[in-house]
């Protein structure tokens, strides 16, 4: 049988299948027009945050303001008809519209009226939002209890005075049942879900602030997001899949801000035997080295700050041990320069590293044997055990995830752009760097592809099995290795901060990456090297906070790099100068936030606040884009055109139709 005969079956069999979804030559012709129509549509918002280490508070609100979406949205409709305080008002209604409507109705004196005036406007807004999709969609989207009536109200297109009196007839029979409330939930919950199509998370949600967990719970409330993991993402990940040495990391870094919260309260992880060895084994041992960073030292109990800096030095002795154990049995990864526990010369309490000797802050170590310093003693042992059996009992966080794997990746094409969370690890002669991986050296694309695989193996691989375990320990490499794409540094110098005095010992030298990609056709290579190649396609990076306080600024190399780390992350906004960059990308271009610290929700209810400082527009498209120029365009247009195959199957009989008397089987 030739070649194309073979296609022709093949294609065969798919339009068989495709004919049950469309069973006649209208249906068929009805969906090419519909899909024809929606390529006509603008392109839908894209919305970018990254680096969210916790601050549930502040993405909240950046995800209920859409980055300034919904606020644009009120002032096109409302700019030159209402004072500036109102349009604030009905921005937070929607954003918070539980708290604000409880609010607002313990001071407006006529209740009715304002719910009369409100729900019109809300109206409004939906319609605006809902005017770039199809009837179809929006439908999709709105609530079930009111589905009906909100469609109704957006789309019917009666005469201007008819319809006046239809609309006022709805509107004062929801206020007559008292459902007005219910309505307003429904509506605003429509205009947010409306406002951004797709939500692109460019990794570390984890980490250093207080509820990660809180943030993971409401990214798998939404209609569509996509995660390019952060370094502090996959470290959770490993700590899920039951490795001890993310493990050990992931409490490290927890002790380290005192944030136990997210820990015990936000995954069920019991930390009372890490309490319990800690105040055992560390009891007359000076912990000074291992003080958490507490932002308010009055609303800490001293007696906690001994227990927790207790607790951090336990744990960090037993990651110094395991993070050995893993550079030991994986020469692959090359980092054999992080064994450090071997080096410590306690008689002159100091230790070399790279030839450098550097005096050491501490160099009690109980449980450290120093001719086999990388040995945890039966108790350590012991306590990890108990501690991955909770990690792994823990069913929000195996379902936080499964959500991460399923979601995510270490990179995403999307509609031209390339997104990733640190960087594509390069040489100084601006080659990818190459990872020997059995006998071969992958590079670019090819590593990072070979490096999300065996990150799944971590997590899915037989339990047991040796794929499972290279897996869990090159979760622990993509977190703080050599290189890593995730990490782009040349160590983690967590070890030198925590004991070594010198801060010259902290230097972390960033991966040559960081160096070439402000310039333009570096980052044009590296387009290139995932395929990409439109005059509008752009790098995101999260991972180096941008200091905009020095002057930095987040679009570098001609505009083809947007680093959009500025900083939600509390204990790094004096270094950034702001709380945030996020990204929109919508059917005019491309614009930048930039967000001042978040004051909390009782400040944004009561007082209207938006965090929003400023929005850059960093690029105008010349023509509005549609949706025929974006990655479901293409979908669709391949759609199209199986649909017209369809169509010709049809009409020469090769399948045949079925109305609805016809109920002959395939
Ligand atoms: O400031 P902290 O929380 O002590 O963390 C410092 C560590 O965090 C890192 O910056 C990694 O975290 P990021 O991915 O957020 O940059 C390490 O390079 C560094 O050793
Ligand atoms: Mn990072």
């Amino acid at each position: 049988m030739s070649c194309d005969n073979k296609k022709v079956e093949k294609d065969l069999r798919y339009l068989k299948i495709l004919s049950t979804q469309y069973p006649t030559v209208q249906a068929a012709a009805a969906e090419i027009i519909n899909l024809q129509a929606v390529m006509n549509l603008p392109k839908g918002t894209e919305h970018f945050m990254s680096d969210l280490h916790g601050e549930y508070e502040a993405f909240l609100h950046i995800l209920n303001n859409a980055s300034g979406v919904i606020k644009e949205k009120v002032e096109v409709l409302y700019k030159n008809t209402l004072p500036e305080k109102e349009r604030a008002i009905l921005a937070t209604l929607i954003y918070y519209t539980d708290a604000k409507l409880k609010e607002i109705k313990e001071t407006v004196s006529d209740l009715d009226e304002w719910y009369r005036i409100t729900l019109h406007r809300l109206l409004e807004v939906c319609r605006l939002v809902a005017s770039k999709y199809t009837r179809a969609k929006v439908r999709q989207a709105l609530p079930k209890d009111f589905a009906y009536i909100i469609d109704e109200l957006l789309h019917t297109n009666y005469g201007e005075l008819n319809k006046e009196n239809y609309y006022a007839n709805i509107l004062s029979t929801i206020i007559e049942v008292e459902q007005a409330d219910e309505f307003i939930i429904a509506v605003c919950t429509t205009i947010k879900r409306l406002v951004v199509d797709r939500l692109h998370i460019v990794g570390d949600i984890f980490d250093r602030g207080p509820r990660a967990d809180i943030i993971m719970d409401s990214l798998m409330e939404h209609h569509s997001v996509d995660i390019q993991w952060g370094n502090h993402d996959i470290l959770w990940m490993g700590a899920a899949a039951g490795s001890r040495t993310c493990i050990a990391n992931v409490l490290n870094n927890s002790m380290n801000y005192s944030n136990l919260e997210v820990i015990e309260t936000g995954y069920g992880i019991n930390l009372r035997p890490l309490a319990l060895f800690a105040n055992e084994v560390y009891q007359n041992v000076n912990t000074d080295c291992f003080r958490p960073k507490i932002s308010d030292e009055n609303s800490y109990n001293p007696k906690d700050v001994l227990l927790v800096s207790r607790m951090h030095k336990a744990i960090a002795v037993i990651l110094f041990k395991l993070e050995g154990q893993i550079v030991l049995r994986n020469p692959s990864f090359q980092m054999e320069d992080r064994l450090l526990l071997d080096k410590i010369d306690y008689g002159k309490r100091q230790i070399v590293i790279g030839g450098t000797a550097y005096p050491l802050a501490d160099t009690e170590f109980p449980t450290v044997d120093p001719q086999n310093p990388y040995q945890l003693s039966p108790e350590e042992s012991e306590l990890m055990s108990q501690l991955r059996f909770s990690f792994q009992q823990s069913e929000k966080l195996q379902r936080h995830a499964k959500f991460l794997y399923s979601k995510g990746g270490l990179y995403a094409c999307c509609n031209g752009n390339l997104l990733f969370h640190g960087c594509i690890p390069m040489n100084m002669d601006e080659t990818f760097m190459a990872f020997g991986v059995n006998g071969e050296s992958l590079t670019g694309k090819t590593f990072l592809d070979y490096a999300e695989s065996v990150a799944r193996q971590g997590y899915y691989a037989k339990p047991g099995s040796p794929e499972r375990q290279l897996g869990k320990d090159f979760l622990w490499f993509l977190w703080c290795g050599k290189h890593s794409p995730l990490f782009g540094r040349e160590k983690m110098a967590t070890f030198e901060r925590l004991l070594i005095p010198d801060p010259a010992a902290w230097t972390e030298s960033k991966n040559a990456y960081y160096i070439h990609s402000k310039k333009e056709e570096v980052c044009l290579k590296i387009l290139h090297e995932f395929g990409l190649y439109s005059p509008h396609s752009h790098i995101v990076n999260g991972h180096i906070p941008v200091k905009s306080k020095d002057g930095e600024l987040p679009v570098k190399a001609g505009g083809r790099l947007i680093v959009i780390d500025g900083g939600f992350c509390k204990a790094y906004q004096p270094t950034t100068g702001i709380a945030g960059y996020t990204l929109i990308y919508n059917s005019y271009g491309i614009r930048i936030s930039s967000h001042e610290p978040f004051g909390g929700v009782e400040n944004a209810i009561r007082n209207n606040k938006d965090i929003l400082s400023t929005a850059v527009v960093f690029e105008t498209m010349e023509d509005r884009i549609k949706i025929s120029d974006t990655d479901v365009g293409i979908q669709i247009r391949e759609n199209i055109e199986d649909l017209k195959l369809l169509l010709t199957a049809y009409r020469t009989g090769l399948i045949k139709e079925r109305h609805n008397s016809n109920t002959d089987k395939m």
